[in-house]
């Protein structure tokens, strides 16, 4: 099966052209404010037209409430909504269905414990996206660049779409998919120079590494 790629936390015209020119299939738009790779309203909607068809415009928010996603939605035309905090299972319930949009939930993994949560999330939201859990002290709930043990996920199946994330680079993509049969993979600093600012042959070589299997 042809592995689908998202490229998270794109802030520049370029990065748009260069992820529809590699057959990248997600563009994550960041509306965390802390983030280096926070996009305004405004910014994330001249990126989203920008997005030439079959380049799915994915929203990142963490623990956003409802005048939040209302001002982000008014103005960005968003595919997919991801929500990268504490949202409860209550919460994405309501995001779906107050939005009508289909609902990513991230759940970070650092050990097997944590597993029970992505049972409990797969059974609400359209897709589950499979991150590492943050570092101790580190600010961002996301985009730190570092991987979880993969092994964690071995004999675990779900029925709702997944995606891998954490870490994964153009080096190690290829490894981290073989490992857990992932089939959607997601990156944000694994494809950067600078937080926020991606590099057109990184991409290129995520896609051509993630596909190579
Ligand atoms: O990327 C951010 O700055 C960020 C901030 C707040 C919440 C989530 C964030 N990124 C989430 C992503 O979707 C990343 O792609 C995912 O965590 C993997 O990031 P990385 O380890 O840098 O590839």
């Amino acid at each position: 099966m042809k592995v689908r790629t998202k490229i998270c936390g794109l802030t520049r015209r370029e990065d748009v052209t260069a992820c529809a020119e590699a057959g990248v299939v997600y563009i994550g738009l960041n509306f965390f404010a802390k983030s280096p790779r926070y996009v305004t309203p405004a910014q994330a909607r001249m990126l989203a037209l920008e997005a030439p068809v079959g380049l799915a415009k994915v929203g990142l928010v963490v623990d956003a409430d409802d005048a939040t996603l209302d001002a982000i939605l008014d103005e960005v035309p968003l595919d997919m909504l991801q929500l990268h905090g504490h949202e409860s299972v209550e919460r994405v319930r309501w995001v779906r269905a107050r939005y009508g949009l289909p609902v990513m939930k991230a759940v970070g993994v650092s050990e097997a414990a944590d597993l029970d949560a992505l049972a409990r999330y797969a059974a609400v939201a359209d897709q589950i996206l499979v991150d590492a859990k943050p570092p101790k002290g580190a600010i961002l709930p996301g985009g730190n660049g570092v991987p979880f043990d993969w092994t964690l996920l071995d004999g675990r199946e779900w029925a709702t779409p997944w995606m891998l994330a954490g870490g994964l680079t153009p080096q190690n993509v290829t490894e981290a998919i073989k490992r857990t049969g992932a089939v959607q993979v997601d990156t944000a600093s694994g494809v950067e120079t600078a937080p926020g600012v991606k590099d057109a042959d990184l991409i290129r070589a995520f896609v051509e590494a993630a596909e190579r299997n």
